[in-house]
Protein backbone atom coordinates (compact mmCIF):
# COMPACT_ATOMS: atom_id res chain seq x y z
CA UNK A 1 0.00 0.00 0.00
CA UNK A 2 1.64 3.43 -1.02
CA UNK A 3 0.99 6.53 1.54
CA UNK A 4 1.51 10.01 -0.36
CA UNK A 5 1.51 12.86 1.98
CA UNK A 6 -0.12 16.54 0.77
CA UNK A 7 1.40 18.97 3.14
CA UNK A 8 1.59 23.08 3.60
CA UNK A 9 0.77 25.36 5.95
CA UNK A 10 -2.91 26.57 7.32
CA UNK A 11 -4.51 27.54 4.31
CA UNK A 12 -2.23 27.21 1.94
CA UNK A 13 -4.21 25.35 -0.38
CA UNK A 14 -3.98 21.66 0.23
CA UNK A 15 -8.09 20.75 0.51
CA UNK A 16 -8.10 22.56 -3.62
CA UNK A 17 -4.97 20.77 -4.70
CA UNK A 18 -6.42 17.13 -3.41
CA UNK A 19 -9.71 18.24 -5.03
CA UNK A 20 -7.79 18.41 -8.82
CA UNK A 21 -5.25 15.57 -7.56
CA UNK A 22 -7.77 12.44 -6.29
CA UNK A 23 -9.27 12.03 -10.07
CA UNK A 24 -6.12 11.75 -11.62
CA UNK A 25 -5.35 9.07 -9.26
CA UNK A 26 -5.44 5.17 -10.30
CA UNK A 27 -6.62 2.53 -8.28
CA UNK A 28 -8.09 2.25 -4.62
CA UNK A 29 -7.54 5.25 -2.87
CA UNK A 30 -8.37 6.63 0.73
CA UNK A 31 -7.83 9.88 2.45
CA UNK A 32 -6.87 10.83 5.54
CA UNK A 33 -7.53 14.35 6.83
CA UNK A 34 -6.17 15.36 10.05
CA UNK A 35 -7.57 18.69 11.25
CA UNK A 36 -6.19 20.85 13.95
CA UNK A 37 -8.69 22.38 15.07
CA UNK A 38 -11.80 20.56 16.74
CA UNK A 39 -14.42 20.82 14.39
CA UNK A 40 -13.38 18.42 10.33
CA UNK A 41 -14.55 20.67 7.51
CA UNK A 42 -12.22 19.64 5.22
CA UNK A 43 -13.15 15.74 4.73
CA UNK A 44 -16.73 17.47 3.75
CA UNK A 45 -14.97 19.67 1.09
CA UNK A 46 -13.78 17.21 -0.70
CA UNK A 47 -15.98 16.16 -4.00
CA UNK A 48 -14.01 12.83 -4.87
CA UNK A 49 -16.65 10.30 -3.98
CA UNK A 50 -13.61 8.24 -1.75
CA UNK A 51 -13.60 7.12 1.68
CA UNK A 52 -12.44 9.52 4.14
CA UNK A 53 -11.09 9.33 7.63
CA UNK A 54 -10.77 12.42 9.37
CA UNK A 55 -8.81 12.68 12.30
CA UNK A 56 -9.23 16.07 14.24
CA UNK A 57 -8.08 18.30 17.09
CA UNK A 58 -4.98 17.81 17.24
CA UNK A 59 -1.69 16.22 14.89
CA UNK A 60 -1.31 13.25 13.93
CA UNK A 61 2.34 13.27 14.75
CA UNK A 62 1.39 14.70 18.45
CA UNK A 63 -1.44 14.25 20.57
CA UNK A 64 -3.38 12.15 18.20
CA UNK A 65 -0.36 9.33 17.41
CA UNK A 66 -2.13 6.34 18.19
CA UNK A 67 -5.68 7.42 16.82
CA UNK A 68 -3.67 7.74 13.29
CA UNK A 69 -1.88 4.34 13.77
CA UNK A 70 -5.04 2.22 14.49
CA UNK A 71 -7.07 4.48 11.76
CA UNK A 72 -3.91 3.61 9.04
CA UNK A 73 -4.70 -0.24 10.45
CA UNK A 74 -8.53 -0.18 10.44
CA UNK A 75 -8.31 1.74 6.59
CA UNK A 76 -5.93 -1.29 5.22
CA UNK A 77 -8.10 -4.30 6.81
CA UNK A 78 -11.49 -2.54 5.68
CA UNK A 79 -10.53 -1.08 2.33
CA UNK A 80 -7.10 -3.09 1.05
CA UNK A 81 -6.46 0.40 -0.96
CA UNK A 82 -3.83 0.62 -3.82
CA UNK A 83 -2.87 4.11 -1.85
CA UNK A 84 -3.33 5.87 1.38
CA UNK A 85 -3.83 9.90 0.62
CA UNK A 86 -2.91 11.92 4.16
CA UNK A 87 -3.83 15.75 4.40
CA UNK A 88 -2.11 16.49 7.19
CA UNK A 89 -3.03 19.51 9.28
CA UNK A 90 -1.32 22.83 8.55
CA UNK A 91 0.84 23.10 11.62
CA UNK A 92 2.07 19.06 11.59
CA UNK A 93 5.78 18.91 10.25
CA UNK A 94 6.11 16.84 7.30
CA UNK A 95 9.22 14.90 8.48
CA UNK A 96 7.16 13.89 11.89
CA UNK A 97 4.54 12.47 9.20
CA UNK A 98 6.74 10.52 7.83
CA UNK A 99 7.92 8.99 11.43
CA UNK A 100 4.64 8.72 12.17
CA UNK A 101 4.05 6.07 8.94
CA UNK A 102 7.02 4.35 10.14
CA UNK A 103 5.94 3.52 13.42
CA UNK A 104 2.37 2.60 11.88
CA UNK A 105 4.56 -0.04 9.47
CA UNK A 106 6.27 -0.92 12.86
CA UNK A 107 3.73 -1.59 15.64
CA UNK A 108 0.86 -2.65 13.65
CA UNK A 109 2.50 -4.72 10.98
CA UNK A 110 1.12 -2.76 8.22
CA UNK A 111 2.99 -3.30 4.48
CA UNK A 112 3.33 0.49 3.78
CA UNK A 113 5.57 2.33 1.65
CA UNK A 114 6.19 6.53 1.78
CA UNK A 115 6.44 7.63 -1.92
CA UNK A 116 5.27 11.13 -2.53
CA UNK A 117 6.22 13.95 -0.19
CA UNK A 118 4.23 17.56 -1.66
CA UNK A 119 4.30 20.78 0.13
CA UNK A 120 2.10 23.66 -1.23
CA UNK A 121 3.33 26.88 -0.57
CA UNK A 122 1.50 30.52 -0.67
CA UNK A 123 3.88 32.36 -2.12
CA UNK A 124 2.49 35.77 -0.83
CA UNK A 125 2.87 34.21 3.02
CA UNK A 126 6.05 32.53 2.42
CA UNK A 127 8.92 35.02 3.54
CA UNK A 128 6.39 36.25 6.65
CA UNK A 129 6.10 33.18 7.81
CA UNK A 130 9.45 31.89 7.00
CA UNK A 131 10.74 34.21 9.76
CA UNK A 132 8.06 34.11 12.56
CA UNK A 133 7.61 30.18 12.61
CA UNK A 134 11.17 28.92 11.29
CA UNK A 135 11.35 25.28 11.42
CA UNK A 136 7.52 24.21 11.70
CA UNK A 137 7.03 26.35 8.56
CA UNK A 138 9.94 25.01 6.68
CA UNK A 139 10.42 21.15 7.45
CA UNK A 140 7.39 20.74 5.09
CA UNK A 141 9.07 22.77 2.48
CA UNK A 142 12.53 20.95 3.35
CA UNK A 143 11.31 17.49 3.50
CA UNK A 144 8.97 17.39 0.39
CA UNK A 145 9.54 15.80 -3.17
CA UNK A 146 7.35 18.16 -5.16
CA UNK A 147 6.44 21.70 -4.52
CA UNK A 148 3.49 23.56 -5.33
CA UNK A 149 3.09 27.22 -5.10
CA UNK A 150 0.12 28.71 -4.97
CA UNK A 151 -1.58 32.18 -4.86
CA UNK A 152 0.24 33.56 -7.22
CA UNK A 153 -2.27 35.85 -8.60
CA UNK A 154 -1.20 39.98 -8.75
CA UNK A 155 2.25 39.05 -7.98
CA UNK A 156 4.73 39.78 -11.11
CA UNK A 157 6.59 38.10 -12.88
CA UNK A 158 10.20 39.19 -11.28
CA UNK A 159 9.16 39.01 -8.03
CA UNK A 160 7.24 35.88 -8.44
CA UNK A 161 10.74 33.98 -10.15
CA UNK A 162 12.20 35.73 -7.09
CA UNK A 163 10.05 33.87 -4.42
CA UNK A 164 9.96 30.63 -6.21
CA UNK A 165 14.41 30.84 -6.71
CA UNK A 166 13.78 31.46 -2.40
CA UNK A 167 11.60 28.52 -1.99
CA UNK A 168 13.93 26.30 -4.21
CA UNK A 169 16.86 27.16 -1.80
CA UNK A 170 15.41 25.66 1.02
CA UNK A 171 15.00 22.51 -1.00
CA UNK A 172 17.09 22.38 -4.14
CA UNK A 173 16.50 18.69 -5.15
CA UNK A 174 12.38 18.88 -4.69
CA UNK A 175 10.47 19.69 -8.59
CA UNK A 176 8.95 23.31 -8.06
CA UNK A 177 6.08 23.83 -10.62
CA UNK A 178 6.64 26.90 -11.70
CA UNK A 179 3.33 27.67 -13.21
CA UNK A 180 -0.40 27.31 -11.74
CA UNK A 181 -1.03 23.77 -11.26
CA UNK A 182 -5.02 24.40 -11.25
CA UNK A 183 -4.62 24.89 -15.05
CA UNK A 184 -3.19 21.72 -15.63
CA UNK A 185 -5.51 18.55 -16.67
CA UNK A 186 -5.57 15.16 -14.93
CA UNK A 187 -2.76 13.47 -17.12
CA UNK A 188 -0.83 16.82 -16.84
CA UNK A 189 -1.12 16.51 -12.72
CA UNK A 190 -0.37 13.17 -12.92
CA UNK A 191 2.97 14.03 -14.68
CA UNK A 192 4.05 16.33 -12.46
CA UNK A 193 3.66 14.29 -9.65
CA UNK A 194 5.29 11.27 -11.23
CA UNK A 195 8.35 13.40 -11.97
CA UNK A 196 8.64 14.14 -8.27
CA UNK A 197 11.76 11.63 -6.39
CA UNK A 198 9.90 9.17 -4.09
CA UNK A 199 10.61 9.74 -0.73
CA UNK A 200 13.81 7.80 0.17
CA UNK A 201 14.26 5.87 3.56
CA UNK A 202 16.83 5.68 5.53
CA UNK A 203 18.01 4.20 8.50
CA UNK A 204 19.62 5.10 11.88
CA UNK A 205 19.79 9.05 12.44
CA UNK A 206 18.59 10.04 15.98
CA UNK A 207 15.32 12.43 15.66
CA UNK A 208 15.57 15.54 16.98
CA UNK A 209 13.36 16.18 19.57
CA UNK A 210 10.56 19.13 18.38
CA UNK A 211 8.83 21.34 19.88
CA UNK A 212 4.99 20.11 19.60
CA UNK A 213 2.75 21.96 17.24
CA UNK A 214 -0.18 22.20 20.37
CA UNK A 215 2.61 24.28 22.38
CA UNK A 216 3.10 26.87 19.64
CA UNK A 217 -0.21 27.03 17.47
CA UNK A 218 -4.04 27.04 18.98
CA UNK A 219 -7.40 26.49 17.81
CA UNK A 220 -11.29 27.57 18.94
CA UNK A 221 -14.07 25.78 17.17
CA UNK A 222 -17.22 27.93 17.20
CA UNK A 223 -20.77 25.90 16.98
CA UNK A 224 -22.97 28.32 18.60
CA UNK A 225 -23.05 30.96 15.85
CA UNK A 226 -25.24 34.29 15.15
CA UNK A 227 -27.18 35.07 11.84
CA UNK A 228 -24.70 37.91 10.54
CA UNK A 229 -25.96 41.22 8.98
CA UNK A 230 -22.51 41.77 6.42
CA UNK A 231 -22.00 44.93 8.33
CA UNK A 232 -21.32 42.37 11.28
CA UNK A 233 -19.53 39.71 9.71
CA UNK A 234 -17.11 42.16 8.37
CA UNK A 235 -16.50 43.56 11.77
CA UNK A 236 -15.70 40.10 12.47
CA UNK A 237 -13.15 39.53 9.78
CA UNK A 238 -11.71 43.13 10.68
CA UNK A 239 -11.18 42.07 14.04
CA UNK A 240 -9.19 38.92 13.01
CA UNK A 241 -7.16 41.14 10.92
CA UNK A 242 -6.57 43.69 13.85
CA UNK A 243 -5.42 40.63 16.00
CA UNK A 244 -8.37 41.86 18.70
CA UNK A 245 -8.44 38.11 19.77
CA UNK A 246 -5.08 37.03 19.14
CA UNK A 247 -3.22 36.71 15.73
CA UNK A 248 -5.60 34.18 13.95
CA UNK A 249 -3.68 32.62 11.10
CA UNK A 250 -6.51 30.61 10.01
CA UNK A 251 -10.42 30.60 10.32
CA UNK A 252 -12.77 28.83 7.61
CA UNK A 253 -16.49 27.50 8.46
CA UNK A 254 -20.10 28.17 7.24
CA UNK A 255 -22.12 30.90 8.54
CA UNK A 256 -25.53 32.84 7.74
CA UNK A 257 -24.67 36.12 6.14
CA UNK A 258 -27.17 38.72 5.08
CA UNK A 259 -29.92 35.79 5.05
CA UNK A 260 -27.43 33.62 3.06
CA UNK A 261 -25.59 30.46 3.85
CA UNK A 262 -21.90 31.12 2.83
CA UNK A 263 -18.75 29.24 3.04
CA UNK A 264 -16.16 31.34 4.23
CA UNK A 265 -11.67 30.83 4.00
CA UNK A 266 -9.79 33.42 5.28
CA UNK A 267 -5.69 33.70 5.97
CA UNK A 268 -3.94 36.69 6.62
CA UNK A 269 -3.27 36.85 2.91
CA UNK A 270 -6.39 35.50 1.27
CA UNK A 271 -10.08 36.36 1.73
CA UNK A 272 -12.88 33.72 -0.30
CA UNK A 273 -16.19 32.93 0.25
CA UNK A 274 -18.64 31.59 -1.83
CA UNK A 275 -22.69 30.08 -1.38
CA UNK A 276 -22.33 27.24 1.14
CA UNK A 277 -22.82 23.70 -0.92
CA UNK A 278 -26.50 22.63 0.20
CA UNK A 279 -26.10 19.10 -1.34
CA UNK A 280 -23.82 18.42 1.53
CA UNK A 281 -26.22 19.99 4.33
CA UNK A 282 -23.46 21.53 6.66
CA UNK A 283 -24.03 23.08 9.73
CA UNK A 284 -22.97 26.19 10.91
CA UNK A 285 -19.56 26.50 12.71
CA UNK A 286 -16.35 27.97 12.01
CA UNK A 287 -12.83 26.90 13.26
CA UNK A 288 -10.17 29.62 13.95
CA UNK A 289 -6.34 28.43 14.25
CA UNK A 290 -3.64 30.86 15.51
CA UNK A 291 -1.24 31.86 17.97
CA UNK A 292 -2.08 33.54 21.48
CA UNK A 293 -5.90 33.01 20.73
CA UNK A 294 -8.01 34.39 23.54
CA UNK A 295 -10.78 31.53 23.28
CA UNK A 296 -13.56 34.06 25.04
CA UNK A 297 -12.74 37.05 22.53
CA UNK A 298 -13.00 34.57 19.41
CA UNK A 299 -16.54 33.16 20.68
CA UNK A 300 -17.60 36.45 21.23
CA UNK A 301 -16.83 37.35 17.86
CA UNK A 302 -19.33 34.74 16.38
CA UNK A 303 -22.23 35.34 19.25
CA UNK A 304 -23.68 39.13 18.15
CA UNK A 305 -26.97 39.86 20.09
N1 LIG B 1 -5.69 32.49 -5.32
C1 LIG B 1 -5.57 31.21 -4.98
N2 LIG B 1 -6.34 30.73 -4.00
C2 LIG B 1 -6.19 29.43 -3.65
C3 LIG B 1 -5.26 28.58 -4.29
N3 LIG B 1 -5.35 27.35 -3.73
C4 LIG B 1 -6.30 27.45 -2.77
N4 LIG B 1 -6.82 28.69 -2.74
C5 LIG B 1 -7.87 29.22 -1.86
O1 LIG B 1 -7.29 29.34 -0.54
C6 LIG B 1 -8.24 29.00 0.46
C7 LIG B 1 -7.69 27.87 1.32
O2 LIG B 1 -7.55 26.73 0.48
P1 LIG B 1 -7.58 25.25 1.05
O3 LIG B 1 -7.38 24.35 -0.10
O4 LIG B 1 -8.77 25.04 1.92
O5 LIG B 1 -6.29 25.27 1.97
P2 LIG B 1 -5.80 24.17 3.05
O6 LIG B 1 -4.33 24.15 2.98
O7 LIG B 1 -6.51 22.90 2.82
O8 LIG B 1 -6.29 24.85 4.38
P3 LIG B 1 -6.36 24.27 5.88
O9 LIG B 1 -5.89 22.88 5.89
O10 LIG B 1 -7.81 24.39 6.21
O11 LIG B 1 -5.57 25.20 6.71
C8 LIG B 1 -9.53 28.65 -0.28
O12 LIG B 1 -10.33 29.82 -0.31
C9 LIG B 1 -9.05 28.28 -1.68
O13 LIG B 1 -10.03 28.50 -2.67
C10 LIG B 1 -4.45 29.13 -5.34
O14 LIG B 1 -3.60 28.47 -5.94
N5 LIG B 1 -4.64 30.46 -5.65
Amino acid sequence: MEVQVVSGFLGAGKTTFLNHYLPALAGKTVLIENEFGEVGLDGELIQEDIPVREIYAGCICCSLAIDFRQGIKEIAEKFSPDQIVIEPSGVGRLSDIVKACQKAREKEGIDLTITKLIAMVDVKSFEEYREDFGDFYLDQIQHAGLILPTNMEGVEEKEWNRLLDEICGENPKAVICREDYRTFGRKELKTLVDAAEDYEEMSGGHPKPALPAERVFSSVAVEEVSEFSREQFDAVLNAFKCQDAGQVLRAKGILSVAGQRIHFEYTPFSYEECPADERKHLSEKAVVIGCDLDEEKVRQLFWVE
